[in-house]
Order: structure tokens, then C-alpha cells, then sequence
């Protein structure tokens, strides 16, 4: 159909089984999270997230996504407790989200689609740094936050203030003093699964951290993510969206959740 035409090879989830033969793997992420199913595992400690702003530097356009990125050469921000050993630094957050408020996010819950999902990847600092981490089955650990559609969010916005600068692929500007803590829901609740990257190379490397609450976000914040370009400046301006991977087989695995 015309949809399919517009879009690379490479942006196309069904398609990547070709050049990244692990998209039919074991532990392949997103998936439909159905609460029923999780299972209480009152062993799982409470999730900490300690995080000083200093340590934010930039945001930059992808090209599949935009990312704010963390200075990781010590342990100013980082993840330990929850399901994970040891200590986790945070390398870079970013977001998926739909063409309309109906979908975007990559988790879905009991099948629900919310608009928008954050990730806060972290990687395990047993490994000399994010590229060592990146594709060992330990090697990170990604928090994800379900964003719903409701009262604008003041601490979001500043993150969409900066869209004008990074508009099309391959721009980025400095974001200093950003604390991403006020990203996140009051209650840290969370379910738990062992699997991957949710766009190439699709390591199989990540314990995913899914979090039980949303934070707000309005339509009109909604229309600020689908400025952005997957474009760069000297292509066809080709609109930032629909940039999550369906759920993926659960092939067996078990989502533990830290609550009842
Ligand atoms: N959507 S997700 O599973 O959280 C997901 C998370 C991360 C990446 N990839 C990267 O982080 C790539 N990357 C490097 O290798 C070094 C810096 C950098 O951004 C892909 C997907
Ligand atoms: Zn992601």
C-alpha cells in the first residue's frame, strides 16, 4: 500500500528478520504485558534510581527516534535494586510514539496501545562501558514508562522545548541540568521480563523494567513529538512517527511483578 512505499527497508519491523536474524530469537521485546499472568516474586527489591542532573548533556535527532544523552564515565546516575545485581549507569533516554493518540507505545498491556513509551536504558558496569554491555545477555537494563493522554506535562515539555533545534536527523543541541527522576510516576511499581533491544541490532541483552503507572501527556504535547523529522534537513521532510515495534512472541518466558 502507499504507507508501506514511503517507508526504508530498515524502518520496517517485519522486514529486519533479514539483515538481524534475532528478531525471531527467544527474548525479543516489546511484548503484551497481561497482569494476570505476572507473577508476584516478593524477592524483587524496590526499583532506585539515583540520578544527578549534572550528568545530562545533549539531545540529538536519530533519525528513528531523539535521545538525550548522559555523561557515563562514573556513577552519578544510575539503577540498582529492583530485579538487577550490581550497578547500571544510565547512558541515554528516549521515546516511541504513534501517528495518533490510539498507539505508539512498543509494551502494550492486556493488549491496551498507550501513545507514547520512555526508555531509560542503563547499562551493567561489570562491562568496561555501553559498547562492551550492549550485547551481553546482562548487559542492560531499560525502564519503560507508559505515557496516557491527559493534563499537559511541565517536566515533559522541557524536553519539547528543545524540538525546533533538533527537527530533522542528525541535529542536536546541549540539554544540561535535566533530572529525568521527574519523568517518572509517584509509585515505581513494575513488572519485569527478560529481553532486548526493540530496534536493530535487537541484541538480546536487556532486562526490561516496564512500570505499572503512566505519566501525563497532553494531545497538543503529542503533536509536538510528530514535528520531528525522520528526514535530514536535505531530504523530503518525512514525519517523526509510529516509531515502535509490535509486541513480540513470549515464547515462555515469565513476567515476575514487584506488586500484587
Ligand atoms: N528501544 S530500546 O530497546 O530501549 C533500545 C535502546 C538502545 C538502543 N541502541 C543504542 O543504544 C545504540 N547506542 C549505542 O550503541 C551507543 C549509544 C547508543 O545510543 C536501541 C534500542
Ligand atoms: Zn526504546
Amino acid at each position: 500500500t502507499g504507507g508501506k512505499v514511503e517507508k526504508g527497508q530498515c524502518d520496517r519491523p517485519d522486514k529486519w528478520a533479514e539483515n538481524f536474524p534475532v528478531a525471531n530469537g527467544p527474548r525479543q521485546s516489546p511484548i503484551n504485558i497481561i497482569p494476570s499472568q505476572a507473577q508476584f516474586d516478593s524477592s524483587l527489591k524496590p526499583l532506585k534510581l539515583q540520578y544527578d542532573p549534572s550528568v545530562s548533556k545533549d539531545i540529538l535527532n536519530n533519525g528513528h527516534s531523539f535521545q538525550v544523552n548522559f555523561l557515563d564515565d562514573d556513577d552519578s546516575a544510575i539503577l540498582v535494586g529492583g530485579p538487577i545485581s550490581g550497578t547500571y549507569r544510565l547512558k541515554q533516554f528516549h521515546f516511541h510514539w504513534g501517528s495518533s493518540d490510539d498507539k505508539g507505545s512498543e509494551h502494550t498491556v492486556e493488549g491496551i496501545k498507550y501513545p507514547c513509551e520512555l526508555h531509560l536504558v542503563h547499562w551493567n558496569t561489570k562491562y568496561e562501558n555501553f559498547g562492551e554491555a550492549v550485547n551481553k545477555p546482562d548487559g542492560l537494563a531499560v525502564v519503560g514508562v507508559f505515557l496516557k493522554i491527559g493534563s499537559a506535562n511541565p517536566r515533559l515539555q522541557k524536553v519539547l522545548d528543545t524540538f525546533e533545534e533538533i527537527k530533522a536527523k542528525g541535529q542536536q543541541t546541549t540539554f544540561m541540568n535535566f533530572d529525568p527522576k521527574h519523568l517518572l510516576p509517584a509509585t515505581l511499581n513494575y513488572w519485569t521480563y527478560e529481553g532486548s533491544l526493540t530496534t536493530p541490532p535487537l541484541f538480546e541483552s536487556v532486562t526490561w523494567i516496564v512500570l505499572r503507572d503512566p505519566i501525563s501527556v497532553s494531545p497538543a504535547q503529542m503533536a509536538k513529538f510528530r514535528s520531528l523529522l525522520f528526514s535530514s534537513e536535505d531530504e523530503p521532510p518525512r514525519c517523526m512517527c509510529d516509531n515502535y515495534r509490535p509486541p513480540q512472541p513470549i515464547k515462555g518466558r515469565k513476567v515476575r511483578a514487584n506488586f500484587k
